[in-house]
């Protein structure tokens, strides 16, 4: 046992100190597989801390190149040399109170594994052997492990192989949930842990390791001491720190590693994360200014500590000497180049003692009552100016405050107005366009009769969105019901409102396409299914519970009334139809009846009574609804469309139009009702999240002040908390419905760049799920725009990035280099795997990036508030909408 002398420690006592990482390489031997392959090594080290690649062979292209670094190791070196030089110092950092991290970083096959199991074992020992010469010490030590594979992380004391979250601790840091932490009894029972998480690891078989590891190892032990007796001095007498000892998994050239299936899969895994690694060590090597893209892997993650914050850090490259890694060689002795430059901040982690902790503050207490009897000039002056200090800052939060209820404010107003608005006004020109097109259709194609009442409009069209024709009576028949025939004068206005099939299929085609948008923007319109419920709406031999189905409880018409027809014909007039005597009552009951109007058959109705035709005409106060939580789940069927579907389209939809007797509250100003309510409600909800926090920050401050901070926490009173989690929840659902809605990437990267958890968010969270749900029930998912923005994006990555960039990126997301089409294999991974938050924070950052989206945060949250997916727009503007436009 060797023994360690106190001045071989280094002690950091008092504030944090910066260093730079230690780092050092280690070139390993030929090994038999590489001899076997007459491999040879042009690698040699000139001093002990330059490496230099001389180049010998036949391929002189590559220059030599000289790599310098703290320490450099040849492979004659022994691991014990190793770890007295490049680890030792950092590891024993622990027991003083510091944090400390030992990596070891390097491709696959490199000799990694083999460095850190020795490494761990000398300090183990080394630890021990402190622990055993400072007796007034007591020591308690504390053991975990993980391993990181294929981006889940897995605790390597159990057997169970459940995935466990990492957290974020606003006290503790990245912190990994439910990991089993063992007491270590004695330094037996740790190799014992040790070699039982050797066990446990992932390994796998590759064609340049026969035992690679598959995963990242990270083993953590913490070391807690304190005094045994109480030495009286005003000092700290209990330390804790942990020590890390991290095996990376090896990075590997897929083509080289000859993967496939899972091993081909765990490369991909371990590249990304390596890659990860890679740029924050680059980032954080050129300072600390900037984003550093820790959340993007899991490693990084849980790593940011020792990468950056509370630690000392020794990194070990191991390299392979063979000729044929020269290039992966190379990139490990960039990264140890590149790691060096980064500098951590470490501190003695003293813990107070009780009786430390009483006594300290019972000086400073006697320190203020002295100062409050006895104010001196100095400190009373240095009073009132921190309280001019706090006053001042008071004034500068309640005016940003003021100023931040007024953008909330203005936000929902104009998220009321302009869904009106909007509506309005596509809907308008949508009317247009149909009116044009059927005017420049014969109309003696088949048009649908649509008859129904007010008390059915809530139930047939759902209470939720219409446009508010018209009414105008006409042509009253003798016989008691009237027909449109064809070729018979119908006004233009009344024309506009029927739809006809035959002819200028082209520009229908188009119509409905964009129609189809239109729809899918405002919830407004009502759509059918398919023809079959059509035929269900209009068959009279329909009893009256399936008309109760529809909600149309009181369609005494449908179950009265016999109609014939005659089936053969195809040309069909729409008329309306409404019981005479019911107009005048003041109320209609209703249903649609097709007529065909080749041979216009009489139209018998049994109860004998009279009906008018109806000619609809088009009103242009057209309101757009917002679908209320009442219909979301209250509804039977709560987003089943409804409307009118086109016969020879039944996938197309024509809106449903509502008939408004004069002086009648509408079915749509019942719809403007629930608009109000919806933002209401969307208003109570943000008021509500916003008190929520403003009361627990008060909450917070005055606990701070009373001392009384954790109780708050130990009510289990944390609504910023729940909201986080609440948060993560709704995002999970959204992030979930934008794929099965196939919704714009670039619409689903604005969003979760900008909405990251803000409390005042929750508004927009909530329009948006709720758009989705409707989205997601209502219409057949369309891929057109989403191929065409990734071709757009394909285009888009060709641009803005070079070829360096866009290699990295392949390699980052498992695409083979010199694969085909991989710019669109590499788009179709974006956004493609909704579970995976750090997959889709990558995809988003990499959709901003093509778009040129640098700060997401200059963009308007309100415009989340107003409109989704692509306007409806002519077909000029067409490619715009599949663009950026879909993000307005
Ligand atoms: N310095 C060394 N001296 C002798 N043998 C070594 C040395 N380094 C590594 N080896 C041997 O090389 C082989 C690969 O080493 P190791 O498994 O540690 O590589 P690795 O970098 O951890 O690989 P992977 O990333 O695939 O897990 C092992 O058989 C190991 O014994």
């Amino acid at each position: 046992m060797r023994v360690i002398g106190e001045d071989e420690i280094v002690s950091i006592e008092g504030g944090g100190k910066e260093e730079k990482m230690l780092v050092s390489v280690r070139l390993r031997p030929l090994n038999s597989m590489e001899i076997a392959r007459n491999e040879f090594s042009d690698w040699e080290c000139i001093s002990n801390t330059t490496i230099i690649y001389r180049n010998s062979g036949a391929d002189r292209s590559v220059m030599p190149s000289t790599y310098t670094v703290d320490r450099v190791f040849g492979c004659e070196c022994t691991t014990m040399q190793v770890y007295e030089e490049a680890a030792k110092e950092v590891v024993l950092s622990v027991v003083h109170g510091v944090n400390s991290s030992v990596f070891a970083y390097g491709q696959t096959s490199s000799g990694k594994t083999y460095t850190m199991n020795g490494i761990t074992e000398c300090s183990v020992a080394d630890i021990y052997d402190y622990i055993e010469r400072h007796e007034e010490r007591e020591f308690v030590l504390k053991f975990s492990a993980i391993e990181i594979y294929n981006e889940t992380v897995r605790d390597l004391l159990g057997t169970d192989i459940i995935p466990l979250r990492v957290r974020d601790d606003p006290e503790r840091g990245t912190i990994v949930e439910k990991l089993r932490e063992e007491t270590v009894r004695d330094e037996d029972h740790l190799k014992t842990l040790l070699s039982f998480c050797q066990a446990q690891r992932k390994i796998g078989e590759t064609c340049l390791n026969e035992m690679s590891s598959r995963s990242h190892q990270i083993l953590r032990l913490t070391i807690e001491s304190c005094v045994r007796r109480f030495s009286g001095k005003d000092s700290f007498s209990s330390l804790s720190a942990s020590v890390n000892f991290i095996d990376l998994a090896g990075s590997e050239r897929l083509s080289h590693a000859l993967s496939d299936g899972t091993r081909l899969k765990e490369g991909c895994h371990i590249n990304r994360s390596l890659l990860t690694l890679g740029t924050v060590i680059r980032k954080l090597s050129k300072g600390r200014n900037g984003h550093i893209p820790y959340r993007d892997s899991k490693l990084t993650r849980i790593l940011q500590s020792s990468l950056r914050g509370n630690a000392r850090t020794a990194i070990i490259c191991t390299i392979s000497p063979a000729q044929s890694h020269i290039e992966q060689s190379k990139n490990t002795l960039l990264f140890a180049t590149r790691a060096r430059e980064v500098v951590t901040s470490a501190h003695v982690n003293a813990v107070m003692s009780d009786k430390d902790l009483v006594k300290y503050l019972q000086k400073k207490l006697a320190k203020l009552e002295t100062e409050l009897r006895h104010p001196t000039s100095a400190s009373s002056t240095s009073h009132s100016e921190a309280l001019q200090e706090r006053d001042a800052r008071i004034r500068k939060m309640e005016k940003e405050m003021k100023e931040l209820i007024q953008q909330r404010d203005l936000a929902q107003s104009r998220l009321e107005d302009l869904l009106r608005v909007v509506w309005d006004d596509q809907v308008s020109r949508d009317w247009d366009e149909l009116s044009q097109l059927s005017a420049s259709s014969e109309l003696n194609a088949y048009e649908d009769v649509l008859l129904t009442s007010d008390t059915s409009l809530d139930s047939l069209f759902r209470g939720d969105k219409c446009i508010e024709p018209q009414l105008q009576l006409s042509n009253t028949q003798k016989e008691g019901y009237a027909t449109l025939p064809r070729n018979s004068s119908v006004s233009p206005m009344s024309k506009t409102s029927l739809v006809s099939h035959q002819g200028t299929e082209g520009a229908e085609q188009d119509s409905y396409s964009d129609f189809e948008d239109l729809c899918k923007e405002v919830q407004c319109i009502e759509m059918e299914e398919s023809k079959t419920s059509v035929k269900k709406e209009f068959d009279p031999s329909l009893t009256n519970n399936d008309h109760q189905e529809h909600g149309s409880k009181d369609s005494k018409l449908n179950t009265d009334m016999s109609l014939t027809t005659n089936d053969n014909s195809n040309a069909v007039s729409t008329i309306l139809l409404v019981k005479e005597e019911e107009i005048k009552n003041g109320r209609t009951n209703g249903t649609a009846i097709r007529i065909y109007t080749d041979e216009l058959p009489p139209l018998t109705f049994e109860d004998g009574a009279s009906y008018r035709t109806l000619a609809l005409s088009k009103s242009r106060s057209c309101r757009a609804t917002v679908m209320t939580s009442h219909h979301l789940k209250d509804s039977p069927s709560p987003r089943r469309p409804q409307g009118i579907a086109l016969e020879s389209n039944p996938g197309q939809i024509v809106p449903a139009y509502v008939l408004k007797k004069p002086n009648e509250k509408s079915v749509s100003e019942d719809n403007i009702t629930s608009i109000c309510e919806f933002v209401t409600e969307l208003k109570e909800l943000a008021q509500t999240h916003y008190q929520i926090e403003t009361s627990c920050s008060q909450e917070l401050e005055q606990g701070k002040d009373f001392g009384i901070v954790r109780s708050v926490k130990d009510v289990g009173l944390d609504p910023m908390t729940n909201w986080l989690m609440e948060f993560e929840k709704r995002q999970q659902e959204i992030i979930e419905l934008w794929h099965a809605c196939n919704v714009s990437l670039i619409h689903r990267t604005y969003f979760l760049l900008l909405f990251k958890g803000d409390p005042a968010d929750s508004v927009y969270m909530e329009v948006e799920h709720r758009r989705l749900l409707f989205l997601k029930d209502t219409f057949s998912s369309s891929m057109r725009n989403l191929r065409r923005e990734r071709e757009m994006l394909c285009r888009q990555m060709q641009k803005m990035l070079s070829t360096i960039e866009r290699d990295r990126l392949y390699l980052k997301w498992g695409i083979e280099l010199y694969s085909k089409k991989r710019r669109m294999q590499l788009v179709k991974l974006l956004w493609s795997e909704t579970k995976d938050m750090e997959h889709v924070r990558e995809s988003a950052s990499l959709v901003a990036k093509l778009i040129g989206l640098l700060q997401p945060e200059h963009a308007l949250k309100e415009m989340f508030g107003l409109c989704f997916t692509p306007q409806l727009m002519n077909k000029r503007s067409y490619s715009c909408r599949n663009g950026l436009y879909s993000i307005k």
